[in-house]
């Protein structure tokens, strides 16, 4: 983990913003510099609104005063910039180890552009070294571990300064084992099929570039035919 080459992902990922834009604020170490350097830029004039991914992130962009809008009136994001805890050549991506992955799929869901930016340690061949976490409705976590203990997972419930962690949603997360994962997209379609998941954080066909800090430079990945997203 090396933090100037998420400075330089993020820094180079700020740079596709411009005034008028309706702009996503991912969650986590990474996203961080890029949260700061937005509100560097209001400072300086850059005209936007946000939407945070994450009460944690909502506060950052307050502390910056990043303007805010509510997810409810807007119809799309321009550019989302998030973090990722893994992602492989394909554009897929574990996401989910600060805990925001439901606010910040929906916040996917709905961008144009989305860009994930990360430190050279976070590319994998293939993903699962790292735990999918699942976001599950509290009465339902025992019920949810023992289905996907049938799809071969092994499922922790996360805790957090020891009580059982709550998301800003007030679930639980279960950090779940399935070892490296041959065929992501299709475990994220059983996983989307458990009753009691509320999400998952496999994202599939959602990050439009993913920019990479390595040593002192950046590499910027894509699907080969990035197009904006209606
Ligand atoms: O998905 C996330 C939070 O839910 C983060 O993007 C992910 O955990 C990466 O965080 P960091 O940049 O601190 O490594």
């Amino acid at each position: 983990m090396n933090e100037q080459e998420k400075i330089n992902a993020a820094l180079k990922a700020v740079s596709f913003i411009s005034s008028g834009q309706t702009i996503g604020l991912g969650t986590g170490s990474t996203a961080y510099f890029a949260i700061k350097e937005i509100g560097r830029m209001v400072r300086e004039g850059l005209q936007i609104r946000a939407i945070p991914t994450s009460e944690a992130t909502r506060q950052l962009a307050e502390e910056w005063k990043i303007p805010l809008a509510n997810i409810n009136d807007i119809e799309t994001i321009d550019i989302t910039i998030d973090g990722a805890d893994e992602f492989n050549k394909k554009l897929q991506l574990i996401k989910g180890g600060g805990g925001a992955l439901l606010r910040e799929k929906i916040v996917a869901s709905i961008t144009r552009k989305q860009v994930i930016i990360a430190d050279a340690s976070k590319q994998v061949e293939k993903l699962g070294a790292f735990k999918v976490p699942v976001e599950v409705v509290p009465f339902a976590a025992h019920a949810v571990a023992r289905k996907l203990n049938i799809l071969n997972g092994v499922a922790t419930l996360r805790v957090k300064n020891g009580s059982t962690y709550r998301t800003d949603q007030g679930n639980y997360i279960l950090d779940v084992s399935f070892g490296l994962i041959d065929d992501p997209a299709s475990l994220a379609k059983e996983l989307d099929h458990i009753t009691g998941v509320v999400e998952h954080g496999l994202f599939i066909d959602l990050a439009d570039y993913i920019i990479v800090g390595r040593g002192d430079q950046v590499e910027v990945i894509t699907t080969g035919d990035v197009t904006f997203k209606a």
